[in-house]
């Protein structure tokens, strides 16, 4: 059984455009799909729909199954169970994320709270050990600060940490690195490659940066203009892109790196 399986996945406006058409794909336990794009190809709304957090007005027909339960239309009471505990997201603003008045220790204990019922000191070690295992540097600092307090990247490992801290079984990340400059971005998706090889998660990787997503990705569905043009193994599809969608992304990324080639030594 797939962890994920997305079947026929619309979604409308409530005038009844449609932004996102006859999607569908399957990820298994442990598997990395990327789900690549240009701006306004459908792939916030795809994560944002998997979710049940579409924006008001937008409705979304077909099926979404995880672990082969129906999750697309389910009532609010279960999505909740689902949301933070089974499936996790990350997103491009980490401060989206995050309160801004709370600290930082605080707001990674609550889905421990929440969903595993801890309390007092076993909720703060369990947000301390979360803290340490995305990597940051003096936990008992980081908790004890605000959002505003840290840097930009702390915060996006904050953002994974709480993403994390139920250990859930899949992984979606929406243009996680998107804000991060260049070595904090590398940092970041090492990070989240040895996590999600780590715990065996499944993991949706949305990006716009074809290098960026077939780095962490092994399979890559591209999107244009709310429909899926073309799915396969990242190799195969850098190799030989058969839309021209595609064609054009890896000539672009393409184009990118020989410049970058051309300009060193
Ligand atoms: N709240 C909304 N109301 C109306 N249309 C929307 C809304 N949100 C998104 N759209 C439209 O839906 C389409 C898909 O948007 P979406 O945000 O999923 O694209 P995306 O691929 O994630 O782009 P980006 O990389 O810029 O985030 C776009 O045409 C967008 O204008």
């Amino acid at each position: 059984m797939s962890l994920l399986e997305a079947g026929n996945l619309t979604v409308r406006t409530a005038d009844g455009r449609e932004l996102l058409r006859d999607l569908s794909f399957r990820l298994a336990r442990g598997d990395r799909l990327g789900l690549i794009g240009e701006s306004g190809a459908g792939k916030s709304l795809t994560v944002l729909a998997i979710v049940g957090l579409l924006p008001a007005g937008m409705t979304a027909s077909g099926r979404v199954l995880l672990d082969g339960e129906p999750i697309l239309g389910a009532p609010e009471w279960v999505l909740n169970t689902v949301r933070g505990r089974r499936v996790a997201v990350v997103f491009q603003d980490p401060l989206a994320a995050l309160d801004p008045l709370m600290r930082v220790g605080a707001q990674v204990a609550e889905p421990l709270r929440r969903h595993r019922g801890l309390r007092g000191a076993a909720a703060r070690r369990a947000a301390l050990e979360a803290l340490t295992e995305v990597r940051l540097g003096d936990p008992e600092r980081i908790a004890r600060s605000y959002p505003h307090e840290i840097s930009g990247g702390q915060r996006q490992r904050v953002a994974m940490a709480m993403a994390l801290a139920c250990e859930p079984s899949f992984l979606i990340a929406d243009e996680p690195t998107a804000a991060l400059d260049g070595t904090v971005q590398a940092e970041m998706l090492a990070l989240l490659e040895r996590l999600v090889a780590a715990r065996g998660m499944g993991l949706l990787f949305v990006g716009h940066d074809l290098a960026v997503v077939a780095r962490v990705s092994r399979r890559i569905l591209v999107l244009e203009r709310g429909r899926a043009v073309e799915e396969g193994e990242v190799g195969d599809v850098l190799r030989a892109p058969s839309h021209p969608h595609t064609r054009d992304l890896v000539s672009a990324a393409r184009r990118l790196h020989g410049a970058l080639e051309r300009m060193l030594p």
